[in-house]
């Protein structure tokens, strides 16, 4: 028990936090050694089983982020874009994995992550799920045989608390289209329709957001042609897809070299 690789879960109390101590500890592959929440926050220092609602786990949650990373082999990062940057700096120190499910990252975020990843194995993706990143191949390929007669639209639906949009879902999808299309994302993609917006453009790939109640995350990526449509989704009912998804990167990060890997890197997608 004490080789197996040891996981620091940030953000512990948040949904995916959560899900991602369940997850940790029904797996045999490895254990958990730390829950880190944000300074001030009402866990710290209760016995994260406990604070769960579940029986005492002899763990108490922390805001000592670099005490706490020092011990791990891998750290899980379902928190914020300021909270993620900061994080990597010490998973870079500590030459931990870093997992980072986090979404909603500017380029400044980016160029940070990059930064530390020159130093530690950093395992990044929008969605950790195995259904999702097959897609992601599948928009690839659909995008790829079709010209820009068919329309690409990207269409998202979360629950009423996510607080970024388009998902990072559907910035995955929407740079495989491109990428399949053999165009820049940032150079067709258009977001926010409201009022007179003129037409489509010719060669767009459009997003669109849906937010509202529980929805775990659902995503179609809509090839409109005239006559005809091809649709392609994914609909996720329970967060343990993601959390899966996340422990296996992080053990599959394990003794390789640095650099910022993806999803399709750990499931040979
Ligand atoms: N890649 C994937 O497969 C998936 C990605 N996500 C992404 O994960 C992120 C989190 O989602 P979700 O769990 O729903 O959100 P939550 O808001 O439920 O959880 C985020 C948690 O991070 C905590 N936090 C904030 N700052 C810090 C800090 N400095 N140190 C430690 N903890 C901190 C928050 O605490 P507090 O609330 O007190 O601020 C909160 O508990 C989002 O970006 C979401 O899009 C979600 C699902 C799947
Ligand atoms: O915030 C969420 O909940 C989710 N976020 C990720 C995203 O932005 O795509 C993944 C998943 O869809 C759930």
């Amino acid at each position: 028990m004490a080789d197996l690789p040891g996981i620091v879960i940030m953000g512990a109390s948040g949904r995916m936090g959560q899900m991602l101590i369940h997850t940790v500890l029904q797996s045999d592959k490895a254990r958990l050694v730390g829950c880190v929440e944000r300074s001030g926050h009402p866990w710290i220092g209760r016995d994260i089983g406990e604070a769960m609602g579940g029986p005492h786990l002899g763990l108490a949650v922390t805001d000592d982020a670099i005490g706490t990373i020092a011990q791990a082999r891998a750290v899980i990062d379902f928190t914020t874009p300021e909270a993620t940057v900061a994080t990597a700096t010490l998973t870079a120190q500590a030459r931990a994995v870093h997992v980072i499910g986090t979404t909603g990252f500017g380029p400044e975020h980016l160029h940070k992550i990059k930064a530390a990843a020159r130093h530690a194995v950093i395992v990044r993706a929008g969605n950790m799920s195995l259904g999702v990143n097959l897609l992601v191949q599948l928009t690839r390929k659909v995008a790829a045989a079709l010209d820009a007669d068919f329309d690409i639209e990207v269409v998202e639906a979360h629950h009423r608390h996510k607080v970024d949009a388009p998902s990072g879902t559907a910035l995955m999808l929407g740079q495989a289209a491109a990428e399949g299309r053999g165009v820049a994302l940032s150079e067709v993609s258009e977001r926010g329709r409201d009022g007179i917006t003129g037409e489509r453009g010719r060669g767009a790939i459009g997003f669109s957001a849906i937010r509202g109640g529980d929805i775990v995350g659902e995503h179609d990526v809509i090839f409109a042609g005239m006559g005809e449509r091809i649709v392609l989704r994914h609909v996720a009912t329970d967060r343990a897809i993601f959390a899966r998804g996340a422990l296996r990167a992080a053990l599959w990060g394990q003794d390789r070299k640095p650099g910022e890997y993806d999803m399709l890197d750990v499931l040979g997608l």
